[in-house]
């Protein structure tokens, strides 16, 4: 099992670029089953979780090339034929977001069967509302042995009102609309931007969308949709944990190929954290003094355009290192507060009562051998680690290459002490 050995105390000094986001990259590889033409994809990222999407529809019969040498960000993918619609659980064990093939799936074959994703570290993960969707649109939904089964001769529209915003859930309805028979309209739907990402791309097959990115989608469902080259947005979540490696390590950053529209919430916290912050096109600067000149700030979790859940786990890494009391306050999932312990054992004051913890901040971190719980939990723990005193060992790193691509040699680019276990400093 791979481990990150990480000496902190360098501050992050130059440019970082910002890969396509998972988030984008996952729907969007789904949604190449609605054609029988192939359809290409720029931008994809180079991590675990493409690499479990890609074996996942190619056991379904779907042809996945994923690109080498200057083409090795591209995947190219055609489900002419789709032998075997079905995701079982050993793939969606291992990524929750296999369950984004169910709609897709029954709107082009007239049936899918996925394996129930179950709970996960951060909590529960149900897809209640990905099914009562379908139902309304006339699919016949069945469970057992731990699977769902739909199936229909044909989707039709329905009028759908989430009881609660989930960005999965939303994407996944859809795609199965876009194949329906009919109107769909949409309510309470997430309006992340990998939303509006797959969207575009869906619009670019001849699906007919409209509303993406507000909380109102219409979808006028067509016969066919075609082959399509869509390119990945930028990864807001691996920007956003590249500003708190700026800022915590008392650096001076660019983080390039993002898109700054996309980080306004996080962007503003740290703003209010003292952090200086020069917003570009495409790139943002971030400068700060490190520790000295940290201030604390509260946080809630929400959906977009608020602050991410997915970033909560990094912002509590800066707060250890920020002058006063910080409240973090997790309102999407329910135990998103792994790494807590492990900031805790590498000298972080922190106490957790129900869904908020309480940081007391500009506590000095010393280096420890910690474990890797989630994406991003793990990633809080490499913040933490750029600043502790000593030689921090993080075990696990398997969470962190899910989501983030080449994440120690991105970081050691901009002046970080990180390897791999195995590897010597200073060698690439
Ligand atoms: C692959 C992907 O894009 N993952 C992201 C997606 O996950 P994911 O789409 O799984 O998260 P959701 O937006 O669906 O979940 C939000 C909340 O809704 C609940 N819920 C969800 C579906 C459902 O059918 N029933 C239900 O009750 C969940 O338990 C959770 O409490 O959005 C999350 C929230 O921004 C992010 O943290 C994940 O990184
Ligand atoms: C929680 C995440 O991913 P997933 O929904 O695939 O578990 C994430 O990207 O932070």
């Amino acid at each position: 099992m791979d481990k990150f050995v990480v000496r902190g105390g360098n501050p992050l000094l130059g440019t970082i670029k910002v890969s396509g986001a998972k988030n984008s990259a996952l729907p969007c590889m789904a949604a190449a089953i609605l054609t029988a033409d192939e359809v290409v994809l720029e931008n994809i990222p180079q991590v675990r979780d493409i690499e479990t999407e890609r074996k996942l529809l190619e056991a379904m019969g779907a042809q996945v090339e994923l690109g080498y040498g200057r083409a090795q960000h591209r995947t190219t993918i055609q489900c002419a034929v789709l032998s075997d619609p079905q995701a079982k659980y050993e793939i969606v064990k291992t990524m929750r977001a296999s369950s984004l093939v169910l709609g897709p799936l029954v709107a082009r074959t007239g049936m899918a069967r996925v394996a129930l994703p179950g709970g996960c570290t951060i909590g529960d993960r149900p897809i209640d509302l990905h099914l009562k969707g379908l139902e309304a649109m006339g699919a016949r939904i069945t469970q057992e042995y731990g699977y769902v089964e739909a199936r229909t001769e044909r989707l039709k529209g329905a009028h759908i009102v989430f009881d609660k915003i989930t960005v999965t859930g939303t994407e996944d309805l859809l795609m199965a609309a876009t194949l329906a028979e009919g109107e769909t309209v949409m309510e309470n739907c997430a309006q992340e931007p990998e939303v509006t990402d797959l969207a575009a791309m869906l619009i670019g097959m001849g699906a007919k969308i409209e509303g993406a990115g507000t909380s109102t989608i219409r979808v006028q469902g067509v016969d066919k949709l075609h082959g399509v080259r869509h390119r990945i947005n930028p990864d807001r979540i691996e920007a956003g944990t590249f500003l708190i490696a700026g800022a915590i390590s008392g650096g001076d950053l660019n983080v390039d190929c993002c898109n700054p529209a996309h980080l306004a919430a996080v962007i503003s916290k740290l703003e209010e954290c003292g952090v200086r912050m020069d917003v570009g096109k495409d790139n943002i600067r971030v400068r700060s003094e490190g520790r000295g000149s940290l201030k604390a700030a509260d946080i809630s979790t929400v959906e977009y355009p608020g602050f991410p859940t997915d970033m909560q786990a990094q912002y509590m890494a800066l707060a250890t290192q920020a002058e006063g009391t910080s409240s973090v306050t997790e309102n999407i999932f329910e135990n998103r507060f792994m790494h807590v312990s492990e900031l805790v054992r590498m000298g972080a004051d922190i106490k957790v009562h129900g869904r908020t913890a309480t940081i007391t901040g500009r506590t000095p971190l010393q280096a420890a051998a910690v474990m890797c719980s989630d994406l991003r939990a793990s990633a809080s723990l490499v913040l933490a680690a750029l600043v502790a005193d000593g030689e921090t060992i993080l075990d696990r790193v398997y969470h962190i290459d899910r989501g983030y691509e080449h994440i120690e040699e991105k970081l050691r680019g901009v002046g970080a002490q990180i390897r791999r276990m195995g590897e010597v400093f200073g060698k690439r």
